[in-house]
């Protein structure tokens, strides 16, 4: 008796949850990170496969505001100082500038009362995602990185000189002490420590990043873990460190790349042996199960790169991954008489994690 009525509460809260979901969608036509062109097209791209439209159908109550593509100036002095002394960090100047931008927009996004979804552009504007929320939110968060690459590297172990394979490094406190002074980026504090961050789908690591993800300690399941465990034990175990209490704000950085190549082939620097569709689905489902996701970025989508069948492919996935962020569920969505009717699920509905 006493169980029934814990799961309907329960029922009852999640179904309240999802039906207030309210959204702001953020594009970030950004490409400086990272040598490809095409990515910045990747915000227009999903949009264009119908995102919003999809978006608005999960419930009858999505409330949902479209901020257009962010628009940045360069700070003029950066172009300057970077030729002069900012070593193996190509588009520097670039990457701050729109950072700084990007940041206040996320910011006002998730001081709107919303979850913030940005859509990248190259996973070099985490740096700006993740401060917007931090500083929206003024408090503790926590961080899930999807991706097959730890993005982990400082200026001096990178041996591409490419910022999308640095952002994780930026925003960490524990490593601010191994870079130089970087002009134009004070507005940045790396605050979030990387205890509160896990890593899932990796596979191409840098020694480099493999030397300080285990000297640090850092949570980090690679394929062979997603192998090992299944997708959800891994997920639970990835909360379980990284917000035991079960109270952090959320922000998935989820990079495209940590799907097989053969579900995401349209990305700048794809990597075999990865999740599937379906594995990519379940995490964020449970992501959206706790209630929390506070901010997710969905980078590194790159309509350029493969044929237009790849490129449909890419965005289609990118698309279900947001979905299943947001509420939608493979089950189909319950209408809201249910409510009263006892529940006869079989089996039964996951539980909250
Ligand atoms: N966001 C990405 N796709 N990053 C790929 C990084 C690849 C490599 N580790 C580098 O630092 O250059
Ligand atoms: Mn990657
Ligand atoms: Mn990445």
């Amino acid at each position: 008796m006493l169980r029934k009525s814990v799961v309907n509460l329960r029922f009852v809260k999640r179904y309240f949850h999802s039906n207030e979901t309210r959204i702001g969608v953020l594009g970030v036509p950004f490409e400086e990170g990272q040598p490809k062109v095409g990515v910045a097209n990747g915000p227009d791209a999903i949009r264009k496969a119908g995102l919003i439209e999809q978006l608005t159908t999960i419930h009858e109550k999505v409330d949902l505001k479209d901020y257009g593509n962010i628009k940045y100036e360069i700070m003029a002095d950066l172009v300057d100082e970077i030729q002069q002394n900012i070593p193996n960090m190509k588009g520097y100047a670039h990457v701050a500038s729109c950072n700084q931008k990007l940041s206040k927009e996320v910011e006002r996004i998730i001081r709107d009362g919303r979850v913030c979804l940005t859509l990248g552009g190259d996973h070099a504007i985490a740096v700006g995602t993740v401060d917007g929320h931090i500083k929206a939110k003024n408090e503790d968060l926590c961080i899930l990185w999807v991706d097959a690459h730890a993005d982990l590297n400082t200026n001096r172990t990178s041996s591409s000189g490419n910022v999308h394979g640095m952002p994780m490094a930026l925003l960490a406190s524990e490593l601010a002490d191994y870079w130089p002074y970087l002009p134009g980026m004070d507005w940045q504090k790396p605050v979030i420590s990387i205890r509160n961050v896990a890593y899932i789908g990796l596979r191409s690591v840098d020694s480099y990043e493999r030397l300080v993800i285990d000297k640090l300690g850092i949570t980090a399941f690679g394929m062979e873990d997603v192998e090992n465990y299944g997708i959800s034990t891994v997920v639970k175990m990835a909360l379980d460190r990284i917000d035991p209490e079960r109270k952090r704000s959320i922000h998935v950085s989820y990079d495209i790349d940590s799907l097989d190549s053969l579900e995401a082939p349209s990305t700048g620097t794809s990597v075999r042996g990865g999740l599937t569709l379906r594995e990519g689905i379940q995490i964020m489902e449970m992501i959206h199960s706790t209630g929390r996701l506070g901010a997710m970025d969905l980078v590194e989508v790159n309509p350029s790169i493969g044929s237009e069948q790849d490129v449909k492919r890419t965005v289609d996935a990118a698309i279900h991954i947001i979905m299943a962020a947001v509420g939608h569920s493979r089950r189909g969505l319950r209408l809201k008489d249910v409510d009263t009717l006892p529940l006869q699920t079989f089996p039964p509905t996951r539980q909250l994690i």
